[in-house]
């Protein structure tokens, strides 16, 4: 049988992430693992699709493999999200900042290949953001969040296994892309 594999795309937030997930979704049909979040959905954003949407009661009540803090917002996943996605592919996905990463890194070992997305010019980012139709708002207080800051550069934890990716170029990330899945293949 095929080894399983999970695919961690982290990086800081409009770096690529969910484009690089639909992107795996669409091509190899690779599942991502929907995570958990106390954050407002955006315009255009399903819940159960996107994320699970929680409230702050509703959100301890899930059995979380990892969980942070980010931007002021809770984010989790789960066992329970990652086997469910295994048992439609022996490849699947799942969108991190970088200290989910870090614990995904030390806990699953070689079955968690990272890819951290970055971009050349990060000032790219918040136009990326409005462009995307973020409400301006919270593009402020996401660019000023420490999370943002600490996600600017490859933590320790994962940097001698991150494959890095510049997302400039939407062609040369899809054919870095394709290089890592034909690797696991
Ligand atoms: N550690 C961890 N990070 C998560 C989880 N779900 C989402 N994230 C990360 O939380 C951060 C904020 O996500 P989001 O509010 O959707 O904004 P985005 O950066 O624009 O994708 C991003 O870095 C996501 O990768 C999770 O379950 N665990
Ligand atoms: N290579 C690229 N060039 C230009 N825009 C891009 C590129 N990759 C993604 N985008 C756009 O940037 C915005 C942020 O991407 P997204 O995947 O939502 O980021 P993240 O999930 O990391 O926050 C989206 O509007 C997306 O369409």
């Amino acid at each position: 049988m095929a080894k399983n594999y999970v695919l961690v795309l982290t990086g800081n937030t409009g770096t690529g992430k969910t484009t690089v997930a639909s992107y795996l979704a669409e091509h190899y049909h690779i599942p991502q693992v929907i995570t958990h979040t106390t954050r407002a959905p955006r315009t255009n954003e399903i819940d159960g699709v996107d994320y699970y949407f929680e409230t702050v009661a509703s959100f301890p009540k899930n059995h979380y493999l990892e969980h942070v803090t980010y931007a002021n917002n809770q984010y989790g996943s789960s066992w329970e999200g990652l086997e469910r996605a295994w048992s439609k592919h022996h490849i699947i996905a799942i969108v991190l900042d970088t200290a989910g990463a870090v614990t995904y890194a030390r806990e699953l070992g070689e079955q968690a290949i990272i890819i951290y997305l970055t971009v050349s010019n990060i000032d790219n980012l918040a136009m990326r953001l409005v462009d995307r139709g973020d409400d301006a708002r919270e593009v402020k207080a996401r660019l000023s969040s420490d999370e943002y800051v600490r996600d600017l550069a490859v933590p320790i934890g994962i940097k001698s296994v991150a494959h890095i990716i510049k997302n400039d170029d939407w062609n040369k990330t899809t054919q870095q892309v394709d290089a890592i899945i034909a690797s696991l293949e």
